[in-house]
Protein backbone atom coordinates (compact mmCIF):
# COMPACT_ATOMS: atom_id res chain seq x y z
CA UNK A 1 0.00 0.00 0.00
CA UNK A 2 2.05 2.87 -1.53
CA UNK A 3 0.03 5.39 -2.88
CA UNK A 4 -3.04 6.47 -1.43
CA UNK A 5 -5.46 9.32 -1.52
CA UNK A 6 -6.96 11.18 1.21
CA UNK A 7 -10.32 13.13 0.07
CA UNK A 8 -11.26 16.13 2.53
CA UNK A 9 -8.64 18.49 3.51
CA UNK A 10 -9.84 19.57 6.93
CA UNK A 11 -8.28 19.52 10.26
CA UNK A 12 -8.20 15.73 10.16
CA UNK A 13 -7.94 14.52 6.54
CA UNK A 14 -4.29 17.47 6.77
CA UNK A 15 -3.24 15.87 9.64
CA UNK A 16 -3.69 11.80 8.26
CA UNK A 17 -2.10 12.82 5.22
CA UNK A 18 0.67 14.19 6.76
CA UNK A 19 1.33 11.02 8.89
CA UNK A 20 0.92 8.67 5.99
CA UNK A 21 3.36 10.81 4.04
CA UNK A 22 5.94 11.01 7.01
CA UNK A 23 5.20 7.40 7.14
CA UNK A 24 6.63 7.34 3.31
CA UNK A 25 3.75 6.99 1.37
CA UNK A 26 2.80 8.43 -2.01
CA UNK A 27 -0.41 10.79 -0.43
CA UNK A 28 -2.52 12.85 -2.63
CA UNK A 29 -4.83 15.01 -0.93
CA UNK A 30 -8.40 16.05 -2.45
CA UNK A 31 -9.16 19.25 -0.97
CA UNK A 32 -12.83 20.94 -1.54
CA UNK A 33 -11.80 24.87 -2.72
CA UNK A 34 -8.95 25.01 -4.97
CA UNK A 35 -7.24 27.84 -3.27
CA UNK A 36 -6.79 25.15 -0.03
CA UNK A 37 -5.16 22.70 -2.89
CA UNK A 38 -2.84 25.11 -4.24
CA UNK A 39 -1.91 26.17 -0.71
CA UNK A 40 -1.20 22.83 0.43
CA UNK A 41 0.86 22.13 -2.77
CA UNK A 42 2.52 24.78 -3.16
CA UNK A 43 3.76 26.66 0.12
CA UNK A 44 2.88 23.07 2.21
CA UNK A 45 0.71 24.64 4.11
CA UNK A 46 -3.20 24.49 5.48
CA UNK A 47 -3.20 27.76 7.14
CA UNK A 48 -7.48 27.80 7.59
CA UNK A 49 -7.34 24.35 9.17
CA UNK A 50 -3.78 23.67 10.49
CA UNK A 51 -2.20 26.88 11.59
CA UNK A 52 1.85 26.94 11.69
CA UNK A 53 2.29 23.46 10.56
CA UNK A 54 4.87 22.84 7.80
CA UNK A 55 3.59 19.65 5.73
CA UNK A 56 6.01 17.60 4.21
CA UNK A 57 7.43 18.13 1.03
CA UNK A 58 6.47 14.62 -0.72
CA UNK A 59 2.51 15.61 0.30
CA UNK A 60 0.14 16.95 -3.16
CA UNK A 61 -3.13 17.89 -2.93
CA UNK A 62 -5.89 19.01 -5.52
CA UNK A 63 -9.28 19.57 -5.93
CA UNK A 64 -9.98 16.96 -8.35
CA UNK A 65 -11.28 13.65 -7.40
CA UNK A 66 -9.95 12.11 -10.77
CA UNK A 67 -6.32 12.88 -9.90
CA UNK A 68 -6.56 12.39 -6.73
CA UNK A 69 -7.99 8.65 -6.95
CA UNK A 70 -5.95 7.48 -9.87
CA UNK A 71 -3.72 4.59 -8.98
CA UNK A 72 -4.69 4.89 -5.55
CA UNK A 73 -4.26 1.95 -3.23
CA UNK A 74 -6.22 2.90 -0.09
CA UNK A 75 -8.49 5.92 -0.07
CA UNK A 76 -9.33 7.85 2.75
CA UNK A 77 -12.50 9.33 3.12
CA UNK A 78 -11.94 12.27 5.79
CA UNK A 79 -15.24 14.51 5.26
CA UNK A 80 -17.78 14.92 8.07
CA UNK A 81 -20.26 12.09 8.86
CA UNK A 82 -23.36 13.86 7.66
CA UNK A 83 -22.18 14.33 4.08
CA UNK A 84 -19.97 11.25 3.40
CA UNK A 85 -22.92 9.55 2.19
CA UNK A 86 -23.14 12.63 -0.99
CA UNK A 87 -19.19 12.93 -1.31
CA UNK A 88 -18.99 9.25 -2.08
CA UNK A 89 -21.74 8.97 -4.42
CA UNK A 90 -19.66 11.72 -6.34
CA UNK A 91 -16.86 9.55 -6.40
CA UNK A 92 -18.13 6.01 -6.53
CA UNK A 93 -17.28 5.86 -10.13
CA UNK A 94 -13.90 6.84 -9.71
CA UNK A 95 -12.68 4.55 -7.12
CA UNK A 96 -10.26 1.77 -8.10
CA UNK A 97 -11.19 -2.08 -7.99
CA UNK A 98 -10.56 -3.79 -5.04
CA UNK A 99 -9.35 -0.65 -3.04
CA UNK A 100 -9.31 -0.78 0.92
CA UNK A 101 -12.09 2.56 2.35
CA UNK A 102 -10.75 3.79 5.49
CA UNK A 103 -13.23 6.11 7.15
CA UNK A 104 -11.77 8.79 9.56
CA UNK A 105 -15.22 9.95 10.34
CA UNK A 106 -16.68 9.89 13.82
CA UNK A 107 -20.62 9.77 13.56
CA UNK A 108 -23.76 7.94 13.08
CA UNK A 109 -25.55 9.19 10.12
CA UNK A 110 -29.14 11.08 10.85
CA UNK A 111 -32.43 9.70 9.73
CA UNK A 112 -30.98 5.94 9.03
CA UNK A 113 -28.99 5.50 12.32
CA UNK A 114 -26.06 3.60 10.09
CA UNK A 115 -22.35 3.74 11.35
CA UNK A 116 -20.15 5.25 8.76
CA UNK A 117 -18.51 2.10 7.54
CA UNK A 118 -22.07 0.76 6.44
CA UNK A 119 -22.78 4.18 5.01
CA UNK A 120 -19.51 3.78 2.78
CA UNK A 121 -20.11 -0.46 1.88
CA UNK A 122 -23.83 0.51 0.76
CA UNK A 123 -22.66 3.43 -1.07
CA UNK A 124 -19.41 2.10 -2.62
CA UNK A 125 -21.12 -1.01 -3.01
CA UNK A 126 -18.41 -2.94 -1.81
CA UNK A 127 -18.24 -6.04 0.84
CA UNK A 128 -17.39 -4.75 4.82
CA UNK A 129 -14.76 -6.65 4.51
CA UNK A 130 -12.83 -3.90 2.24
CA UNK A 131 -14.00 -0.90 4.67
CA UNK A 132 -11.46 0.02 7.31
CA UNK A 133 -11.74 2.70 10.01
CA UNK A 134 -9.46 4.54 12.03
CA UNK A 135 -10.03 5.82 15.70
CA UNK A 136 -8.53 6.56 18.57
CA UNK A 137 -7.45 9.89 20.90
CA UNK A 138 -6.32 11.40 17.61
CA UNK A 139 -6.92 15.22 18.34
CA UNK A 140 -5.60 16.21 14.89
CA UNK A 141 -3.23 19.35 15.89
CA UNK A 142 -1.11 17.20 18.01
CA UNK A 143 -0.72 14.94 15.75
CA UNK A 144 0.50 17.55 13.07
CA UNK A 145 2.67 18.96 15.13
CA UNK A 146 4.13 15.38 15.72
CA UNK A 147 3.21 14.99 19.54
CA UNK A 148 2.82 10.97 19.99
CA UNK A 149 -0.14 8.91 19.84
CA UNK A 150 -1.42 5.70 19.19
CA UNK A 151 -4.90 4.76 17.54
CA UNK A 152 -6.67 1.63 16.34
CA UNK A 153 -7.36 0.60 12.76
CA UNK A 154 -10.56 -1.94 12.70
CA UNK A 155 -11.36 -3.79 9.35
CA UNK A 156 -13.35 -6.83 9.67
CA UNK A 157 -10.65 -7.99 7.37
CA UNK A 158 -7.14 -8.61 9.18
CA UNK A 159 -5.01 -8.52 6.36
CA UNK A 160 -6.95 -5.33 5.27
CA UNK A 161 -6.28 -4.03 8.81
CA UNK A 162 -2.23 -5.03 9.19
CA UNK A 163 -2.20 -2.98 5.47
CA UNK A 164 -3.15 0.26 6.92
CA UNK A 165 -1.52 -0.20 10.09
CA UNK A 166 2.03 -0.99 7.92
CA UNK A 167 0.60 2.36 5.86
CA UNK A 168 0.86 4.70 8.65
CA UNK A 169 2.98 3.72 11.37
CA UNK A 170 6.13 6.20 11.81
CA UNK A 171 8.07 7.85 14.55
CA UNK A 172 5.12 9.55 16.10
CA UNK A 173 1.85 7.13 15.33
CA UNK A 174 1.18 4.09 16.58
CA UNK A 175 -1.52 2.35 14.82
CA UNK A 176 -2.92 -0.62 16.37
CA UNK A 177 -5.54 -3.01 14.92
CA UNK A 178 -8.89 -4.85 15.93
CA UNK A 179 -11.46 -6.74 14.14
CA UNK A 180 -14.80 -4.80 15.87
CA UNK A 181 -15.64 -2.04 14.03
CA UNK A 182 -18.75 -1.70 15.42
CA UNK A 183 -17.40 -0.88 18.84
CA UNK A 184 -14.70 1.33 17.50
CA UNK A 185 -17.16 3.15 15.59
CA UNK A 186 -19.53 3.72 18.70
CA UNK A 187 -16.88 4.65 20.57
CA UNK A 188 -15.80 7.58 18.11
CA UNK A 189 -19.38 8.69 18.13
CA UNK A 190 -20.92 8.72 20.89
CA UNK A 191 -17.41 10.19 22.64
CA UNK A 192 -18.04 13.37 20.74
CA UNK A 193 -21.72 13.46 22.36
CA UNK A 194 -19.98 12.84 26.11
CA UNK A 195 -17.22 15.71 25.43
CA UNK A 196 -20.12 18.34 24.31
CA UNK A 197 -21.59 17.48 27.87
CA UNK A 198 -18.41 17.66 29.58
CA UNK A 199 -18.17 20.91 27.50
CA UNK A 200 -21.46 22.15 28.97
CA UNK A 201 -20.41 21.46 32.51
CA UNK A 202 -17.27 23.06 32.20
CA UNK A 203 -19.11 25.97 30.81
CA UNK A 204 -21.63 25.69 33.71
CA UNK A 205 -18.35 26.26 36.26
CA UNK A 206 -18.31 22.68 37.31
CA UNK A 207 -15.18 20.83 38.21
CA UNK A 208 -12.99 17.57 37.98
CA UNK A 209 -15.39 15.33 39.55
CA UNK A 210 -18.30 16.57 37.12
CA UNK A 211 -16.00 15.74 34.05
CA UNK A 212 -15.02 12.10 35.97
CA UNK A 213 -18.62 11.72 36.26
CA UNK A 214 -19.83 12.60 33.12
CA UNK A 215 -16.86 10.47 31.40
CA UNK A 216 -17.40 7.65 33.39
CA UNK A 217 -21.24 7.11 32.97
CA UNK A 218 -20.68 8.18 29.16
CA UNK A 219 -18.89 5.28 28.49
CA UNK A 220 -22.13 3.09 30.42
CA UNK A 221 -24.53 4.24 28.10
CA UNK A 222 -21.61 3.82 25.26
CA UNK A 223 -21.15 0.07 26.37
CA UNK A 224 -24.47 -0.04 26.73
CA UNK A 225 -25.50 0.65 22.88
CA UNK A 226 -22.51 -1.77 22.26
CA UNK A 227 -23.89 -4.66 23.75
CA UNK A 228 -27.62 -4.01 21.76
CA UNK A 229 -25.60 -3.95 18.66
CA UNK A 230 -23.00 -6.67 19.09
CA UNK A 231 -19.85 -4.97 20.11
CA UNK A 232 -16.93 -6.55 22.08
CA UNK A 233 -17.35 -5.12 25.10
CA UNK A 234 -13.34 -4.68 26.14
CA UNK A 235 -13.26 -2.05 22.61
CA UNK A 236 -14.59 0.37 25.42
CA UNK A 237 -11.72 0.34 27.61
CA UNK A 238 -9.33 -0.03 24.77
CA UNK A 239 -8.10 3.51 22.55
CA UNK A 240 -11.27 3.94 20.84
CA UNK A 241 -13.29 3.81 23.58
CA UNK A 242 -11.43 5.29 26.75
CA UNK A 243 -8.60 6.82 25.38
CA UNK A 244 -10.64 8.63 22.63
CA UNK A 245 -13.15 9.64 25.57
CA UNK A 246 -10.54 10.95 27.93
CA UNK A 247 -8.69 12.90 25.20
CA UNK A 248 -11.94 14.58 23.56
CA UNK A 249 -13.60 15.31 26.93
CA UNK A 250 -10.46 16.65 28.63
CA UNK A 251 -8.86 19.42 25.78
CA UNK A 252 -9.56 22.19 25.03
CA UNK A 253 -8.48 21.81 21.28
CA UNK A 254 -11.90 19.76 20.98
CA UNK A 255 -14.41 20.92 18.54
CA UNK A 256 -16.86 19.24 20.43
CA UNK A 257 -16.05 20.40 24.51
CA UNK A 258 -15.52 23.54 23.27
CA UNK A 259 -18.95 23.95 21.27
CA UNK A 260 -20.19 21.94 24.57
CA UNK A 261 -18.44 24.99 26.87
CA UNK A 262 -20.17 28.17 24.74
CA UNK A 263 -23.89 26.14 25.48
CA UNK A 264 -22.97 25.90 28.97
CA UNK A 265 -22.01 29.26 29.46
CA UNK A 266 -25.53 30.13 27.87
CA UNK A 267 -24.28 30.59 24.19
CA UNK A 268 -27.18 29.57 21.57
CA UNK A 269 -26.50 27.10 18.99
CA UNK A 270 -26.46 29.51 16.39
CA UNK A 271 -23.64 31.65 18.30
CA UNK A 272 -21.58 28.39 19.12
CA UNK A 273 -21.81 27.35 15.50
CA UNK A 274 -20.66 30.81 14.31
CA UNK A 275 -17.65 30.52 16.89
CA UNK A 276 -16.48 26.98 15.38
CA UNK A 277 -16.00 28.98 12.08
CA UNK A 278 -17.41 26.22 9.63
CA UNK A 279 -15.23 23.16 11.04
CA UNK A 280 -17.41 20.22 11.86
CA UNK A 281 -18.38 19.53 15.96
CA UNK A 282 -19.80 15.92 15.18
CA UNK A 283 -21.43 15.29 18.38
CA UNK A 284 -24.27 18.19 17.83
CA UNK A 285 -26.03 16.13 14.85
CA UNK A 286 -24.57 12.68 16.28
CA UNK A 287 -26.60 13.25 19.31
CA UNK A 288 -29.94 12.84 17.83
CA UNK A 289 -29.27 10.17 15.64
CA UNK A 290 -27.59 8.62 18.72
CA UNK A 291 -30.42 8.75 20.94
CA UNK A 292 -32.75 7.26 17.73
CA UNK A 293 -30.57 4.24 17.48
CA UNK A 294 -30.65 4.00 21.31
CA UNK A 295 -34.47 4.18 21.59
CA UNK A 296 -34.65 1.55 18.38
CA UNK A 297 -32.64 -0.67 20.88
CA UNK A 298 -33.83 0.32 24.00
CA UNK A 299 -31.04 1.40 25.65
CA UNK A 300 -31.27 4.14 28.12
CA UNK A 301 -28.90 7.19 26.92
CA UNK A 302 -29.60 10.04 29.70
CA UNK A 303 -26.51 12.16 28.84
CA UNK A 304 -27.07 11.97 25.15
CA UNK A 305 -30.56 13.10 25.55
CA UNK A 306 -29.92 15.53 27.98
CA UNK A 307 -27.34 17.13 25.36
CA UNK A 308 -29.58 16.55 22.41
CA UNK A 309 -32.44 18.53 24.70
CA UNK A 310 -29.85 21.18 25.33
CA UNK A 311 -28.73 21.45 21.35
CA UNK A 312 -32.35 20.86 19.84
CA UNK A 313 -34.84 21.40 22.17
CA UNK A 314 -33.82 24.82 24.06
CA UNK A 315 -33.46 22.99 27.42
CA UNK A 316 -31.20 25.16 29.78
CA UNK A 317 -28.05 23.53 30.66
CA UNK A 318 -28.29 23.99 34.61
CA UNK A 319 -31.89 22.31 33.78
CA UNK A 320 -30.12 19.17 32.44
CA UNK A 321 -27.94 18.99 35.17
CA UNK A 322 -30.69 18.92 37.93
CA UNK A 323 -32.49 16.23 35.99
CA UNK A 324 -29.38 13.88 35.42
CA UNK A 325 -29.07 13.92 39.14
CA UNK A 326 -32.58 13.82 39.80
CA UNK A 327 -33.09 10.32 37.99
CA UNK A 328 -34.14 7.17 39.56
CA UNK A 329 -31.07 5.71 42.00
CA UNK A 330 -29.92 2.54 41.01
CA UNK A 331 -27.35 0.36 41.01
CA UNK A 332 -24.10 1.22 39.16
CA UNK A 333 -23.82 -2.03 36.98
CA UNK A 334 -27.63 -2.11 35.63
N1 LIG B 1 -10.08 17.06 13.77
C1 LIG B 1 -9.78 16.03 14.54
O1 LIG B 1 -9.00 16.17 15.49
C2 LIG B 1 -10.38 14.69 14.26
C3 LIG B 1 -11.50 14.54 13.47
N2 LIG B 1 -12.04 13.31 13.28
C4 LIG B 1 -13.23 13.13 12.45
O2 LIG B 1 -12.85 13.28 11.08
C5 LIG B 1 -13.97 13.76 10.32
C6 LIG B 1 -13.53 14.98 9.53
O3 LIG B 1 -13.18 15.94 10.51
P1 LIG B 1 -12.22 17.17 10.26
O4 LIG B 1 -11.24 16.97 9.19
O5 LIG B 1 -11.68 17.52 11.58
O6 LIG B 1 -13.33 18.23 9.82
P2 LIG B 1 -13.15 19.71 9.29
O7 LIG B 1 -14.41 20.42 9.56
O8 LIG B 1 -11.87 20.25 9.80
O9 LIG B 1 -12.98 19.46 7.71
C7 LIG B 1 -13.97 18.83 6.92
C8 LIG B 1 -13.49 18.74 5.50
O10 LIG B 1 -14.50 18.12 4.70
C9 LIG B 1 -14.70 18.91 3.54
N3 LIG B 1 -16.03 18.71 2.99
C10 LIG B 1 -16.30 18.06 1.85
N4 LIG B 1 -17.59 18.08 1.57
C11 LIG B 1 -18.18 18.77 2.54
C12 LIG B 1 -19.51 19.17 2.77
N5 LIG B 1 -20.49 18.83 1.92
N6 LIG B 1 -19.78 19.88 3.87
C13 LIG B 1 -18.80 20.21 4.73
N7 LIG B 1 -17.51 19.87 4.56
C14 LIG B 1 -17.19 19.17 3.46
C15 LIG B 1 -14.41 20.33 4.00
O11 LIG B 1 -14.13 21.16 2.90
C16 LIG B 1 -13.21 20.11 4.89
O12 LIG B 1 -12.04 20.04 4.12
C17 LIG B 1 -15.09 14.06 11.35
O13 LIG B 1 -15.99 12.98 11.36
C18 LIG B 1 -14.33 14.13 12.68
O14 LIG B 1 -15.15 13.74 13.77
C19 LIG B 1 -11.47 12.20 13.81
C20 LIG B 1 -10.34 12.28 14.57
C21 LIG B 1 -9.70 13.53 14.85
O1 LIG C 1 -11.97 12.96 17.38
C1 LIG C 1 -11.22 13.77 17.88
C2 LIG C 1 -10.08 13.38 18.74
O2 LIG C 1 -9.87 12.00 18.71
C3 LIG C 1 -11.43 15.23 17.65
O3 LIG C 1 -12.43 15.70 18.44
P1 LIG C 1 -13.21 17.04 18.05
O4 LIG C 1 -13.94 16.72 16.76
O5 LIG C 1 -14.13 17.28 19.20
O6 LIG C 1 -12.20 18.12 17.88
Amino acid sequence: MQRIAVLGAGSWGTAFAKVLADAGRDVVLWARRPEVADEITGQKLNTGYLPGIRLPETLRATADPILALDGAEAVVLAVPSQTLRANLASWRELLPEGVTLVSLAKGIELGTGKRMSEVVAEVAQVPSEHVAVVSGPNLAREIAAQQPTATVVACMDHERAVAVQRASANGYFRPYTITDVVGCELGGACKNVIALACGIAHGLGFGDNTMASLITRGLAETARLGAALGADPMTFAGLAGLGDLVATCASPLSRNRSFGERLGKGETLAQAQEAAHGQVAEGVKSCSSIQDLGAKHGVDMPITDGVRRVCHDGLDPRAMAAELLGRAQKAERQ
